[in-house]
């Protein structure tokens, strides 16, 4: 087959990896098995997501799809929110950037010191909007697993879970993780937290990401977790989420209930791929 060869760039937040092309002039026509063969750590060049910059609508700078590595598409990249935003404002030379996703619009903002602190929106705290199967508290889900029981959950644009733990390191992530992501409870499938709250102002958390598994940092995964612990009366609104990549800085916004999420974004390195060879 001719090779329809792309420019890539590879870049990530606090580890959290991503694979970033550029549609905005030309329709690449990429499918989920693309993402999938170009996601694989062994036979593509391997990430945690897949990200495709298109055209944006009016009133954002660019629209941003998120694909995970089994394929699936999801409707929020915290991370990834920054590292396009980060890209697309050196591109337009601007401080301040809109990113649209298919769940919303993401206003993002440059600040000192290489940080970017992006508005994630509002957390939707409703049954249906995480979704679950039941009509149940999303404060306290009747779900139990080996040694966790009892996640808050809400929506950030996609779906989360949080269970607060008393010993992280002790846990079996790999193990509850993917059984926990795919409970019957969760239709689309959930974004699974273990968080263990260390003050008022400071969480640890691991993330075990729906369809891409084990992550060192996932961004969304921040917000809910800040939200969910000061549902709980865990923490304040502000806290510092340490995750095995690194720190986030999050805070759940008084009055519109917007979360804000301010961290680094890197880029690793850009090269070209063949995306015949993805195709098959
Ligand atoms: N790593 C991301 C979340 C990516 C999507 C997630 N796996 C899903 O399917 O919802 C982040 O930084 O938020």
């Amino acid at each position: 087959m001719r090779g329809v060869m792309i420019p890539f760039r590879k870049m990530h937040g606090l580890g959290n990896d991503f694979v970033v092309l550029d549609g905005r002039e030309t329709k690449l026509g990429l499918t989920p098995r693309h993402a999938a063969g170009i996601a694989d750590r062994h036979f593509g060049i391997g990430c945690d997501q897949f990200i495709v910059m298109e055209q944006p609508p009016p009133g954002a700078d660019v629209f941003m799809r998120i694909r995970n590595p089994d394929g699936s598409e999801a409707g929020a990249c915290g991370n990834a929110t920054r590292c396009i935003a980060s890209l697309v404002a050196d591109q337009l030379g601007k401080d301040r950037v809109v990113v649209r996703t298919i769940a919303g619009e993401l206003p993002v903002e440059r600040l000192p010191g290489g940080l970017w602190r992006a508005d994630m929106g509002p957390a939707r705290l409703g049954w249906q909007d995480v979704p679950l199967a039941d009509e149940v508290d999303t404060l306290h889900v009747p779900l139990a697993l080996g040694p966790v029981a009892d996640p808050a959950v809400c929506s950030m644009g996609n779906p989360h879970a949080t269970f607060f733990v008393d010993d992280l390191d002790a846990l079996p992530v790999a193990e509850i993780g993917p059984r926990l992501e795919t409970h019957p409870i969760f239709p689309d499938r959930a974004n699974i937290g273990f968080a263990q709250v260390m003050s008022p102002d400071h969480i640890r958390l691991v993330m075990w990401e729906r369809g891409a598994g084990m992550t060192l940092a996932c961004g969304s995964g921040a917000c809910a977790t800040i939200v969910n612990a000061h549902r709980r009366g865990l923490t304040g609104r502000r806290a510092t989420i340490t995750m095995p990549g690194g720190d986030l800085v999050m805070e759940w916004r008084e009055g519109d209930g917007h979360v804000l999420m301010t961290g680094p974004v890197a880029t690793s390195f850009s090269g070209v791929l063949d995306l015949a060879a993805y195709a098959g």
